[in-house]
Formats: structure tokens, sequence, C-alpha cells
């Protein structure tokens, strides 16, 4: 097969010599004077390669006997090409859209052969090359919302589901119920089970997304909690609490007390509120091992226990959802096809994650340290009410959001608070604040230019820069947050808000262009930390309205302060504090948050442009 190629029928091109090369297959056409053009069963696609690498393959398919049509000339009429019958079989490869660079187009090389086991043995030899290629998941499991967006869960796995059967991916489908059903089932998934995975996808929005990794990291994260500066009423207890890490900085260690509330609390279930990851009060309803035909005897092997962050698991999204902010900053399309095949192809890419605590749900609540994660986006203020009052509106469909935000926006209320930030040594803050234009007279927008902003795009080289994942082995208890230098300073922020943001990436969504942050990056151990001091209505809708010009820069207004920093800490005495926790609602009046480097891997390489 090597070396000096073997003819076979390639479709809408006719005969071809194929040589297997160490990294792909070319092919000759033996008739070039016939002048084919490119031509497929999927449709009209860029100008046919005449190299097939093999990392662009996803698929290998031996077909039934069948028509191959002849040789496309383009100067003949498209019905006048000859079909003819013979042994068939696909390569199935992906091309890059011309006019959307990251959206990947799957592409069908349908070649023939007279003799059924010639087509049999190329087709054998090609997968053992692709087999090759390293990281491509064999076993997942996915969690199909029905009710996202406007419905699309299923219809968008049905349209993605045969690819990862072509791909022969196996996948263990669960439609999930309620809210809480997919939390539910991998926190209670036995680590042993959880290993015969490659990873969990979610077909759905941010908010399947984020009960995944709730799910997941539950229990399974060892990270101590975030620092807090000295003053904040957590701080300062030595004890040390099974399954968190005290690694020596002024992390506020909880009591072994409040972390075995924590544990009760989580594990028994208990009904609250708007908090569907604690709300179930149902059995997690899925067995997975009477599911799972390879599962193994359950009896006492000892399976190393999993933690994050860890160099195997991924997470994957097919977008079903309102916003897909995850989606859209993690592989620039919103498009279920690209993302099913960046999961085929087991693309990866380290993710930082914020760690939330909340200490208060209230002010007159008790101190019961809670802890959630959140991929994106952890905002207070105009940020928790619209998710408030979105509620209110589920039947409106993702139209609510709209709708809410223009309420909220109008009420146009602001909320005492004191918030601590850790500075960032490499780093100024980041845009004006207030006392950065005190002097002015009035300008509406700060004079001063931030610095060129670096996007995050595949490939990136500050993350690459700062990333230590891979590194870990899963047995190991990795410190995934970022090194906080031994004198951490903490700078004090305090007044009345509108709103205070944490955007973990850039959070590009169809609204926002470039993102809440646009110099956000998937894995640099960094939170940009927004607030929005109160202001006059007008200017708070000059400053929205800025997020949806794309090359615009909505945080220089001077009521707005930007830091990037690893941690902070929030307080208000605010009776009905909600936080938005990447579109979940999190009542919380006193938090601490980190950044954790890393903590997950996707299924994605970063946007292209
Ligand atoms: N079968 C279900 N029925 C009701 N809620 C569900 C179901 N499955 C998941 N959920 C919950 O619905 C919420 C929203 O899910 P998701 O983000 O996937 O969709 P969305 O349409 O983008 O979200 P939203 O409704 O918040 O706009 C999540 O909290 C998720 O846990």
């Amino acid at each position: 097969m090597q070396g000096d190629g073997e003819v076979l029928f390639l479709g809408g091109v006719g005969e071809v010599t194929v040589t297997l090369g160490h990294d792909g297959l070319s092919f000759l056409p033996l008739h070039p004077e016939l002048g084919s053009s490119c031509l497929s069963s999927i449709g009209l696609l860029p100008k046919l390669e005449n190299k097939i690498k093999f990392s662009d393959v996803y698929a290998v398919e031996l077909l039934d006997e069948g028509p191959v049509c002849g040789p496309w000339n383009t100067r003949i009429v498209v019905q006048s090409k000859k079909n003819s019958e013979m042994h068939r079989f696909a390569v199935h490869v992906i091309t890059r859209s011309r006019k959307h660079p990251s959206q990947l187009v799957p592409y069908e090389y349908l070649f023939g052969h007279k003799d059924p086991e010639t087509c049999k043995s190329w087709v054998e030899h090609l997968s053992a090359c692709i087999n090759n290629e390293q990281d491509r998941p064999k076993n997942l499991m996915v969690f199909v919302h029905p009710l996202c967006g406007k419905g699309r869960g299923c219809k968008n796995w049905e349209m993605v589901a045969p690819l990862f059967d072509r791909a022969k991916v196996n996948t263990k489908v669960i439609i999930t119920e309620r809210a809480g059903h997919a939390y539910d089932t991998l926190a209670s998934i036995s680590d042993k089970e959880l290993k015969k995975f490659d990873g969990v996808v979610a077909v759905g929005g941010d908010g399947l997304f984020n009960e995944i990794l709730n799910g997941l990291l539950n229990l399974r994260n060892k990270t101590s909690y975030p620092p807090t500066p000295e003053g904040f009423g957590y701080f300062g207890s030595t004890e040390k609490c099974q399954g968190y890490r005290n690694d020596g900085l002024n992390n506020s260690t909880p009591t072994s007390d409040a972390v075995k509330n924590v544990m009760l609390r989580v594990g028994s279930n208990k009904s609250d509120d708007h908090e569907p990851l604690l709300s179930t009060g149902q059995s997690v309803g899925l067995d997975i091992s009477s599911l799972n035909p390879n599962t193994e005897s359950s009896t006492g092997d000892q399976v190393p226990s999993v933690s994050f962050p860890n160099d195997w698991f991924r997470l994957g999204i097919i977008p079903s959802g309102s916003t897909d902010a995850i989606v859209l900053s993690t592989t620039g399309e919103r498009d279920a096809v690209t993302s099913a095949l960046l999961i085929i192809f087991g693309r990866r890419i380290a993710l930082d994650i914020a760690q939330v605590v909340r200490w208060k749900s209230s002010p007159s609540a008790e101190v019961l340290p809670t802890v959630r994660y959140a991929a994106s986006f952890a905002g207070y203020g105009f940020y928790g009410e619209v998710i408030r009052e979105s509620e209110n509106y589920r039947w409106m469909g993702p139209a609510r959001y709209d709708f809410s935000g223009t309420m909220v926006f109008l009420k146009h209320r602001s909320y005492d608070a004191k918030v601590a930030f850790l500075e960032n040594e490499n780093s100024h803050s980041l845009a004006a604040s207030a006392e950065n234009v005190a002097d002015e007279v009035q300008p509406l927008q700060s004079r001063r230019k931030r610095s060129r902003k670096t996007i995050c795009l595949a490939n990136c080289s500050v993350c690459k820069e700062t990333s230590t994942t891979g590194q870990n082995s899963e047995d190991e208890i990795p410190n995934s947050s970022q090194t906080i230098h031994d004198n951490p300073k903490w700078i004090w922020s305090e007044g009345r808000f509108l709103s205070v943001g944490a955007a973990v990436i850039s959070c590009r969504n169809e609204r926002a262009p470039d993102g809440l942050v646009a110099e956000a990056h998937l894995s640099d151990g960094f939170l940009h930390l927004l607030l929005i001091r109160d202001c006059p209505l007008p200017l708070y809708l000059w400053h929205l309205t800025q997020f949806t010009k794309k090359g615009s820069d909505p945080l220089t207004f001077k009521f707005v302060e930007h830091h990037k920093t690893q941690a902070f800490t929030f307080i208000s005495s605010h009776d009905e504090s909600v936080w938005n926790l990447d579109g979940e609602l999190f009542q919380a009046c006193e938090v601490s948050v980190q950044a954790c480097r890393g903590l997950v891997n996707l299924f994605a390489s970063g946007p292209e442009v």
C-alpha cells in the first residue's frame, strides 16, 4: 500500500493513484485532462485537496457496494456525470469554512474499487492510522437537556450523534429529567465508574455545563478555600479540614464543623429554592453500572480516586442553550457540528475555573461555607437580578433575558458592598478607576489608553506560558490555584455598586461579540474583576451598549474598575443578595472567590479569530 501507490476510484474525480505516507494519504488523478473539481456527497466545498492528513480524518467507513460518481468536469453539465457501481469506502475529514475559520465542516472522500478486499484492507489500514492519533475519546457520557434554548437539546443531539457513531465513539446518553439531574449523577457516580469515560459532554447551555462541572468537582477538587484578607470574618482558623488543603497562605480555613455542615448539606439533598444543585430531594435515579455493559464487578478492586486537575478527563459542550458563552469563548463558534468534531478529535484546552465559597447566604443567616464552581462568570447586582427576574418569565424562552434585563436596568438599583481583591504584582489595574480621573473636568470616558489587548486564541502563548495542566498526575494533589506570592497585598474597594462581576474567560456571546472582557484568557489563572460604581442611568446605558460593538472598550468609563486578580472577597449587607454563576442563581451576601488555574480540560482548542 505504501510507496508506489494503488489505483482507486475517487468520487467526483475518477481514477487516482493513492499513496500512503506517514502523516496521511495523497492521490494523483490518472486522467487530469478530465479537469475534476470538488463534489462531495455533502455539497460543494472548497477546492479538493490531493492530500488527506490523518489529523483531519475523523472516521473511515466501509460502505456497501454502490455508485461512485465519475469525474465532474466543470464544463459539462452535472447531470452528465457517470456513476459506476463498485465496492466503496468513505474517508470523513474536516475542512474549515473560509468565511468562519473557527467553524469545522465535515467533508467526505468516497473511494471505490471493484475488489471488496482492497476496500476492506484500506479501511483497516486507515483506521489503524487514525487510532494512532493521540487523545481521541472512546467513551463519553452525554447529558442532553431537552428544554434548553428553544428546546434544541434533543434536535442538536440527533444531528451530531451520527458523527460520533461514524467515528466509533461510544456514548452513554442521559436525557435530563429535571434541574439537578446531571449534578446528582456526577456527584454520586463512583470514581471507578467515572474512569470508564474519557469525558462528559453537555448538550445544553452554560447552565447544564455548570451543573456538570459542580457535580464533577464536588468532593473531587482538593483545592483549599480561596485566600481572604485580614478583617474578613472567616480569617485565621488554623484547623485543617479533611478534603481541603491548607497551603500555608492566608487561606480562610473553615472549621471542621463548618465543613461537616457543607458535606451534610450536599449529601442530604436538602431542599433549597433556586439552587437545583442542592434541591433535588430525589434519588439520582440512574444506576450507571446497570446501564454500562462493560461494568466490572464491584468486588472491591482498588481504583485510584479521581481528582482535578488531571490530564485525561475532558468536558465538552454541544451548544444548545440561550447564551452559550463558554462555547463561543472556547471554540469561537456556536455550532453544534464544530463542537462535536472537536470532541471526536479529542482536542484539549485547559480552563480556569472560579471557585466561589459562600460564607453567608444573607446577613442574618448562619455561617455555612458552601462551594460552587463557575466556568465563565460570577456576577452580583445587575447580573444577579437579571437572572432572578428572568425566572418569572420562563415562558418567554430566551427572550426573557432581554425583557428582564430591561426591567432591571430601568430599576437602576445599586448596592452597598465591600470588595477586597489580591493585587496582581505583574499588572496594574487595567482601566480607569474613580480616582484615576477624579481631577478631570468630568470626561465621560477615561483618556487613559489601555495597553494593547492580547486576545486568547488557539495556541495562546499566554496560556501556554503559565499553564501547568498535563504535568499533574491524577494521583497528585496539585495546587490548581495560581501561586499567590508570600505577602499577598489586598486592596479594598468600598461603595455603592451597580454590579460586581468576575469574568473567568472572555464570555463572548452573540450580544457581546468581544465578550465582557475581551482580553481574558482561558487558562492564565486570573479573574477579571469588574466593579461598576453607581452612576447616572444614561452613562450606564452607554457603558452597556459598548459591549454590543466589536472592537469597542466598555471598561474605560470612569465609574468602571477593572482589576486582574487571582482572588477577591465580597461582603454586602443586603438581604436579598443574589449572584449569577454561569447564568445560575446563587444566593450569597458574603463570598470569597479564587481562580483555579487549568482546573478542568475542555474538548476545544480556542477560537481561531
Ligand atoms: N430536564 C430539565 N428540566 C428542567 N431544567 C433542567 C433540565 N435539565 C437541566 N435543567 C436545568 O436548566 C437550567 C438551564 O439549562 P441550560 O443552560 O442547559 O439551558 P439554557 O436554555 O441556556 O438555560 P436558561 O434556561 O438558563 O436560559 C440549568 O440549571 C439546568 O440544570
